[in-house]
Formats: C-alpha cells, structure tokens, sequence
C-alpha cells in the first residue's frame, strides 16, 4: 500500500514539472509570434518595413522564391516541426511557386499537374496566416477550404490535422451525408478552420444561429475550375461568396485551370497571381504516367473490360463509368461473374460511411474500383493505384486529365486505359492539343470473350438483382451522352443501342422516349445510314481498319512499356478483329415511343383506310384514328429505316416466341411436379399417416420454382384444380400457409382430415 501511494506520488509530481515545462515553453513562443494584426511581412527573419510588393521586390521575393525546402521558408517552427515529422522535406514545383506568393498576403491561382503537391501550397500559408494572426479559439471562423467532394474534403482535413498539429486552431469537417448536422450546428461557430463542401455550407449559413465568417481571412476553393463552371456546384458557390466578407485572401487551385475565367468576377480577387508552373511542360499529365488507349465499340466494352481485368488479377485498378447505374450493373454482373479479384464500387448515391470505408479498402492490395466521376478529381488513394481505365469517354480534356491523375502521383509511377468508341475518335484530336501523349494499343484477341450469353443467364436467373439495373444502365448512358456538351464527340445517334443493350444480356432494348426528338431532327443522318448488320453478323461484317495514331505519341522512349502487358498489344495480328472505325446504326423503333401530336393525328386521320382487324384507336376528341397515324412520327422521320424495322421485327418475333414457348415447357414441367407431389402427399394421408412436413419448395423444385419467388407467399392451403394449378381460394381454409408455424399448420390438417373421415 505504502509502496503505491509513493508511486502516486512521483507520478504527480513528475507530470507537474512536465506542466510547468509546457507552461514555459508557451510563454516562451508567445513572445516570439507577431503582434496580432500586424504586417504578415512581419515576420521574425523578414525586415519589417519591407513593402508588400508583387515579383517586383526582388530582395523580399527572393527570400521566399529561392527556398527549396521547407525549413529556409519563414515560417513559423509549429508548421515546419509538423512538415518535417510528416516526411515533407524539399518542395515541390508548384509549392516553391506558390508559397512565396500565398505567404506574402496575395490571391493565388495555382495550376500544376495531378498529384504535385497543390493542397500543401494552401493548406501552409492558410496555417500562417491565423497564426501571424494570433488567431484563437474564440475568434470564430478565420478560413473556409471548399471542396467539391466529401472525400475529397476529408483528405484535405487530414492534410490540415498532419501539418497544422501543433498550432492550437479548432478545424472541423461541415460534409453533407452525415448524420448530426444538430451537433455540427453547434459546434460550427466555434470552430476557426472549415473544410467543407458547398451545399452543407450554404444550410449552415442559412439554418445555424450565431453562425458567421463576418472575420474571414482566408478562402480556398480546391478543383476551382470544377466549382465555378460546373451547373452543379456554381448556385451554391456563388450564394457563398456573396454572404462572404470580399476583403479576405483567395486561393484557387486545380490540376486544370483556364487562364481567362469568366466566373472569376464573382469572387473580387485582387489583382491575383497566376502560377501555373506546368505551362512550358512538354506534356499536360504526369511524366510518369502511360497512357494508352482502344477502339471499341459500344457493345464490345464489357467484354473488354473482363479480359482487361482477368488479364490484371495483381492490380489496383480503378475503373470510370458515366452514369451510378452503369457503375451499379458492372460491379454486379460482374460480382455474379466472379472474376478472381476483390471489386468495389462507389457513387454518389452510396451512403457517406459505405463511400469512407471503399476508399480506404482501395489502398489494399489488388482490388477493382468502379466509380462513376466522384473520385476523379483530388483523391490521393494511400498507396498507388496501377491501373486508371476509362470505360466511357471523360466529357472534355479536363475531366481525362483529373481521371487518369488518380495514378502516377506524385513520384509513383501509373497507368491509364481509355476506351474509344470509332464515333469518339475526336476526342484524341483534343488531347493532342492539350499535350496529352497517348498510344494506340491492341487488345489481344485471345483474352475476349463475349459475355452477353454468360450476362443473359444471369439476368435470368436473378432478375431482381440484374434486370431493372441493366435497363436503367443502358437509359441512364444514352442520356448521358445526349446531355454532353460536345456533339462533335458524342453523338446519341451513333449508339448502338441494341446491340449494347443485348451486350450486357438483355433480351430487347429499354425504351427510351427522350430520343424522339434526336430521331425527328436528323432524319437525313439516319436515311443516309446502311441497314442494320444482324447481331450475329457483327463481327463478320464489321472488319475496321485500324489507323495508327503515331503523330500523338509525343512520349519520347523512355516511355517505353514499363512492363510488358499481356493484354494490351503492339501486335496487330493477335489484336482483336472487332475493332472498328464505324459502327452501323442500329437504333431500333422499340427505343423510341410511338406518341402522336394531336396535329398530326388530326392531319392523318383522313385517306387513310384502317386494315382489316385492326384495334381501333380514338383520339382525345373521339375520332377514330388510323393505325399507321401511331407510327407516322416515326415512318415519317425514318422512312428509309423500313428496311431495318422489318429485319429487326422478324428477329425479335423469333427470339420471342422462342422466349414463350420456353416459359411454356417450363411451367408445364413445374405443374406436373406439383400435381405428383400433391398426389402423394394425399395418399399418404389416406392411409392415415401424419401429414408430411412439406418441403422447402424451392430447394426440392429447383429452378422452376425458386424463379418465382413471391408464389409462395400466396399459396393457401386447398384442393388443386385439374391442370394443376394451386387454387388461391381462401374459402375453404381460411387463412395463409405462412402466417402460421409448421406446428400448427400439421395439427389443422390433421383436425380436417379426421373431421373429413367422420
Ligand atoms: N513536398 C512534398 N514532399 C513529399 N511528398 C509530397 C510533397 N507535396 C505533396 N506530396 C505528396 O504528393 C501527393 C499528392 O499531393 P496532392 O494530393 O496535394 O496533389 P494535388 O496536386 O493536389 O493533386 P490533384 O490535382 O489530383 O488534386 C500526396 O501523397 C502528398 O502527400
């Protein structure tokens, strides 16, 4: 006992000298910070007179401009402490630009390359400027960093947390897609430093009392390209900026930022300083980076894309898709598929903690990502990622740029993959201008396989899971690309919307009433087009040329495969033959709806003689209206599509009474086994046995069966009726087989039966 109150006691007395340590340490720094408010010139190795000139100062710039690492800035020991305990010792190119600049009070618009180092450019001088500041706790909020994405803004929060550790501000993270906005509402007043995204902002601002940025002294727009053009975030950022302070400092950073922004008006920037230090560069991308890209049509994507990945079972490999529901059906289909590697996916309609936990795992070793755009721009996965593969075509040259930057940061090395369609092939012109070095490559034809049969029994087998998804993929892409801006690359008319609807195994395309008027307007296009080339004919009949595209590669050799690839190859006579430069059109009349404008019926409804049994149709006013009036605005518009439509009608015709005489067999088949399981069943009651536990149909019918799976549910104990149809009769018994136990149910029929023998 005596032993352990002395042990109490040393330890007492010893974190009370530690205390007093730190007590005296803090005094002692106290005395070395700046006045508050004074000259952010002012620092202890700068001359305090020293005007805040632009470049122009050469004495006080050079002081900044010419430090290489981190320890000669001047800066405070709390940062550089952090930067070196957190392994950042020399500055990177856009840091040592940067920096100077930021430190010396000016905005700053920062450009550089994925990967360079851009957050610590902002996350550095936003820390100094509070501290020179003698910013505190109580002062309220002092900067705001705004981030297109919640994950996204967690990693510049990191950032924040590593390097401004030792400085004694308040941070906090304001994301939408968490729970406790009432907790955050009350803690955001008090917090000095806010990494947030722009909507959650702006419902602070409106909904939360007591809350102000009236004593900003520093904003940051990350991805500031992205935040003020893009339609989804500009409302919102604007709304911001305007209930903001304007006599603040402004950083803006992004790997892709346009010398003249319009939108930058908004934002009161004073005379700002543009560092873009990637300008002269030979290329716009990583110099680390490989970048390679394929032909491939529509339909063809998916196969690609499992031989792609089966032929890279080692890697961490993320994957872009346009739209979440194409994400959705890839990462299931292809889980159904089962290719040997863990798969993940992650979009913005996934719950923020799901979303959390897929990035992190994505730093594990060797993984699939399908992400749709959320994770194209600012995120620094922990380890490298091997692979960046765009299945669908970026919507410009910023968005390949942000894309493929998810690999090859930094100093790792990466890799990217871009599937073209032959319609897309502009888009390399693009690239090219914007110095992008990209090389053609060839899929080996021995790694494809078709998966549309594999993909069709799957959707069969579960079309709970599969079918609804696929269809909502296929509307959800052709409205994608009908929504891009640049319809010299994207082209709706070009989809090969059936062949791609059959490609992912569904039987006939989903209907998509949104490209009516695409069909209208281009009726000389789609006349002009050659007739539709019959699935199976597809390859026989599609035999493209492959052009080199040797003037883009840029690259000078030591860009040579870094590894040797067994997929992707040089070699044109093992490349796949269904490459090609032009896809037929094959856009069938099921895509389309069949409304008629009141005008037209009205137009139609004379000189034209209804055929014999032909539904009559009324239009709104009672008129009957001529059969062909439906399809007048097709006919009219597609009238060399005849053809086509007469083909295409005779093939699903035959593949749908193909379908139906199936579903025939089987239910025919599914009715006998029930009818001689009930009949046996039977007999054993009437040789007096107990009622026979009645099996788990599903498991003892097999396919038949468990294909349908809400009978069950249904079925009410009674007498089968002659074909063998479970009568769903409730008179006799009145009640559901499960609503109640098995028990119960043995001793009712036991009950009847004697009640039936008496
Ligand atoms: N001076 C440095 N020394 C060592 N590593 C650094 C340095 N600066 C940045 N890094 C590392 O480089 C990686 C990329 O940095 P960062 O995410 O800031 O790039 P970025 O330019 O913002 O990329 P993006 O354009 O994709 O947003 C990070 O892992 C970061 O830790």
């Amino acid at each position: 006992m005596r032993k352990l109150k002395s042990k109490k006691y040393r330890i007492k007395k010893k974190l009370s000298e530690e205390l007093q340590e730190i007590e005296l340490l803090k005094s002692w720094i106290e005395s070395q910070q700046p006045e508050r408010g004074s000259n952010p010139m002012s620092l202890p190795d700068l001359p305090s007179d020293a005007p805040l000139g632009r470049v122009g100062n050469p004495t006080l710039f050079s002081r900044y401009a010419g430090a290489t690492r981190f320890e000669q800035l001047p800066i405070s020991k709390k940062t550089k402490d952090a930067l070196r305990q957190s392994k950042y010792i020399v500055m990177t190119d856009i840091q040592r630009a940067a920096l100077p600049h930021a430190l010396c009070g000016r905005d700053v618009r920062g450009a550089s390359k994925t990967g360079s180092g851009k957050t610590l450019a902002f996350v550095i001088p936003l820390l100094e400027k509070l501290y020179r500041e003698r910013w505190c706790r109580d002062d309220g909020v002092g900067v705001i960093v705004l981030s297109p994405t919640r994950e996204l803004a967690i990693q510049t929060f990191l950032v924040l947390n590593s390097v401004g550790r030792h400085h004694d501000f308040s941070a906090g993270l304001l994301i939408g897609g968490r729970k406790g906005v009432k907790e955050e509402k009350e803690r955001a007043n008090k917090l000095n430093i806010l990494v947030c995204t722009p909507g959650r902002l702006l419902q602070h601002m409106n909904e939360t009392e007591h809350f102000f940025c009236s004593q900003l002294q520093v904003l940051v727009l990350d991805e500031a390209d992205r935040m003020l053009s893009d339609a989804s975030f500009k409302p919102a950022v604007e709304l911001i900026i305007k209930d903001l302070p304007k006599d603040r400092q402004i950083f803006l950073f992004s790997a892709t930022h346009p010398k003249d922004v319009k939108d930058l008006a908004t934002l009161c920037l004073k005379d700002p300083e543009f560092v873009s230090v990637h300008e002269k560069s030979v290329t716009a991308t990583p110099t680390n980076l490989q970048q390679t890209y394929i032909i491939v049509p529509l339909h063809r994507k998916l196969d690609m894309l499992w031989g792609f990945i089966r032929s890279n079972l080692k890697s961490r490999i993320l994957v872009f898709l346009s739209t979440r529901k194409q994400v959705e059906f890839v990462y299931k289909a292809f889980a159904k598929l089962q290719p040997g590697i863990p798969l993940k996916r992650i979009h913005g309609k996934r719950k923020q903690e799901e979303r959390m936990v897929t990035v992190s795992q994505f730093s594990k070793n060797p993984i699939v990502l399908f992400s749709t755009d959320v994770a194209s721009r600012g995120l620094d996965f922990d380890q490298a990622v091997d692979w960046v593969v765009q299945v669908d075509c970026p919507e410009d040259v910023a968005s390949y740029i942000h894309r493929v930057g998810r690999t090859a940061r930094f100093d790792s090395v990466g890799r990217s993959l871009l599937f073209l369609m032959p319609s897309e092939e502009k888009m390399l012109d693009k690239l090219q201008a914007a110095k992008i070095p990209i090389r053609e490559k060839k899929p080996n034809k021995d790694l494809v396989q078709s998966l549309s049969k594999l993909l069709a029994s799957k959707i069969v087998q579960d079309p709970d899971l599969l079918r609804g998804v696929a269809n909502r993929a296929v509307i959800t892409y052709v409205k994608s690309v009908k929504k891009q801006k640049d319809k010299e690359i994207f082209d709706v008319k070009e989809l090969p919307i059936d062949e791609f609807s059959k490609s992912i195994g569904l039987p006939f395309p989903p209907r998509m009433r949104f490209l009516n008027n695409e069909i209208n307007n281009s009726s000389k296009k789609v006349s002009e087009l050659s007739p539709i080339v019959e699935p199976e004919n597809l390859d026989k009949d599609n035999e493209f040329e492959l052009l080199p595209k040797e003037e883009l590669d840029i690259s000078d050799s030591s860009e040579e495969d870094r590894e040797k690839d067994p997929f992707l190859t040089n070699d044109t006579a093992n490349a796949a033959d269904w490459e090609g430069r032009k896809i037929e059109h094959t856009m069938s009349p099921s895509t389309l709806s069949t409304r008629v404008s009141k005008k037209k019926k009205k137009k139609l409804k004379i000189n034209i003689h209804r055929p014999v049994g032909t539904r009559v149709v009324f239009d709104d006013e009672g008129n009957s209206l001529p059969p062909l009036a439906r399809l007048a605005d097709i006919n009219n518009a597609r009238a060399p599509l005849d053809q086509i439509q007469d083909k295409k009608t005779e093939y699903y015709k035959k593949l749908r009474e193909g379908l139906k005489k199936e579903d025939k067999d089987d239910k025919a088949q599914y009715h006998n086994r029930r009818r001689e399981k009930r009949l046996k069943n039977k007999m054993k009651w009437k040789r007096g046995n107990t009622y026979e536990k009645e099996e788990d149909v599903s498991d003892s019918e097999g396919e038949a069966y468990a294909n349908r799976p809400h009978k069950r549910s249904k079925i009410y104990f009674g007498s089968d009726d002659d074909d063998g149809e479970i009568k769903e009769s409730k008179d006799k018994l009145g009640f559901i087989a499960d609503s109640i136990s098995l028990a119960e149910q043995e001793a009712v029929a036991l009950k009847v039966l004697s009640a039936m023998h008496s």
